[in-house]
């Protein structure tokens, strides 16, 4: 694709549809390139918009309020950032060829609802997955969980870093995980995804690239990523996480193939649980993970600059410099317009680099910033992450 210049006739207009932390990435390096962003989100301020040419307020899993903003804007490229978008609309806009939907709107479909995904994985690639049922109702999924054995884990199908997740460990707590499904998604949906525990050593996070080289695309992988979940959200990921050459075969066949269903250009965060040489898909999301923050500090492109390299059709490295770590900063309290104490001691640790996104509104567990390190091992990169991430203090005023 020819590059040109912003708010002229040769720009390149890219539409973000979410506009969070990792939208903001995203935009910065679209920014570098000379790109034309338009950023859209669901309220005002987002950290996205911040740093896009315009915005929008809108709610995106509005169908008619969604198609009349891409129709208003006219992108070239529309870049799904968040799993809440009436993706109904994408198909019809790619139809239509109206513009490039990233990866493909087919593939945004499928990876907005659980349902979609797990069924191309599971049913239709034959990959490995935890066992799984889709239930309807509290009783459906107090059935469903009797039949996959205890503990499960219950998810909205429409949802993410953990939001409506619970594990029930009793059948009894069925009714309170379906209520709990049904309050906390990212999107009313009457579904939710039973799914049985898997026992693993490790997760990790394959980031996985289809790119243009020579006019043809081509699949890359990144180190893997390795992390830790608290309550279905990530609090610390590394990277390369070590693992037998066996497990990283798997994990690379599985991922080519489920990135390789979905099709398109762009980064995919293929969520991989593994035990020894053993290898289970979790998931994917088809844009950068936010377990992959960890690349602005370890790789020679983050994972941010490979998909606004990626998405615009040039060519791409995925090469690791260093052993690397991110550590979360949540926003440990309810308030407006915080303010972040400490923030010299933490950049006085060793390698250590900061985010801080900017959000308006902060919530007790909203992630609000992210500390990046690097180090000789993951283990001393996991260390200092952690300790930078621990002396930012965010504060009501
Ligand atoms: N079947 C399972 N067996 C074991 N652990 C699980 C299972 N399902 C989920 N988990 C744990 O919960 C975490 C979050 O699950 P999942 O990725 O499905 O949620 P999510 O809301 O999509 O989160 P995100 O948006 O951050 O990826 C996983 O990374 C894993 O640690
Ligand atoms: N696991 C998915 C993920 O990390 N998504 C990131 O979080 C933002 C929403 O944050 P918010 O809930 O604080 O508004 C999204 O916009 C995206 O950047
Ligand atoms: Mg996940």
């Amino acid at each position: 694709m020819k590059l040109g210049t912003p708010l002229s006739d040769t720009a390149v207009r890219v539409m973000l549809l979410g506009s969070g932390e990792l939208g903001k990435e995203v935009a910065i390096e679209l920014q570098r390139l000379g790109v034309e962003v338009i950023a859209v989100d669901r309220y005002p301020n987002a950290p996205a918009m911040q740093v896009a040419h315009r915005s929008h307020v809108i709610p995106m899993t509005d169908p008619q309020v969604l198609n009349g903003v891409i129709m208003a804007e006219a992108p070239h490229i529309i870049v799904p950032e968040i799993e809440a978008i009436a993706t109904e609309v994408l198909a019809q806009i790619e139809a239509a060829g109206l513009a490039v939907v990233i990866p493909t709107a087919r593939a945004t479909q499928l990876t907005m609802n659980r349902e979609g995904i797990r069924r191309l994985a599971a049913e239709e690639l034959g990959l490995p997955t935890s066992p799984y049922a889709f239930a309807r109702s509290a009783m459906e999924l107090a059935e469903a969980a009797h039949n996959i054995g205890l503990p499960v884990f219950v998810k909205p199908v429409m949802s993410s870093s953990g939001k409506g997740q619970s594990m029930i460990e009793a059948l009894e707590d069925a009714p309170n995980a379906w209520a709990y499904a049904q309050s906390s998604g990212r999107v009313e949906t009457a579904t939710v995804i039973v799914e049985g525990r898997i026992d693993f050593d490790f997760e990790i996070t394959l980031l996985t690239v289809r790119s243009l080289r020579d006019g043809k695309v081509v699949t890359d992988f990144c180190a893997p990523i390795g992390h830790l979940q608290v309550k279905g959200d990530y609090v610390e990921s590394w990277q390369p996480q070590a693992m037998t050459s066996a497990a990283l075969a798997a994990a690379q066949d599985i991922a080519a193939k489920v990135t390789g269903a979905l099709g398109g250009l762009g980064v995919f965060g293929v969520e991989l649980f593994v035990k020894g040489d053993e290898v289970w898909f979790s998931e994917v999301s088809p844009r950068p993970h936010d377990t992959g923050l960890v690349t602005l500090a370890t790789q020679t492109m983050s994972e941010f600059a490979l998909h606004a390299r990626a998405i615009l059709g040039l060519p791409v490295d995925v090469s690791q410099r260093e052993p690397g770590a991110s550590a979360v900063i949540y926003g440990g309290m309810e308030a407006t317009g915080i303010a972040f104490e400490g923030v010299a001691e933490a950049l006085s640790v060793p390698t250590a680099d900061l985010r801080l996104f900017g959000k308006p509104e902060a919530f007790e567990r909203r992630r609000m910033g992210v500390a990046t390190a690097r180090g000789e091992t993951t283990d001393q990169a996991r260390e200092r992450a952690r300790l930078a991430a621990g002396k930012v203090r965010p504060t009501a005023s």
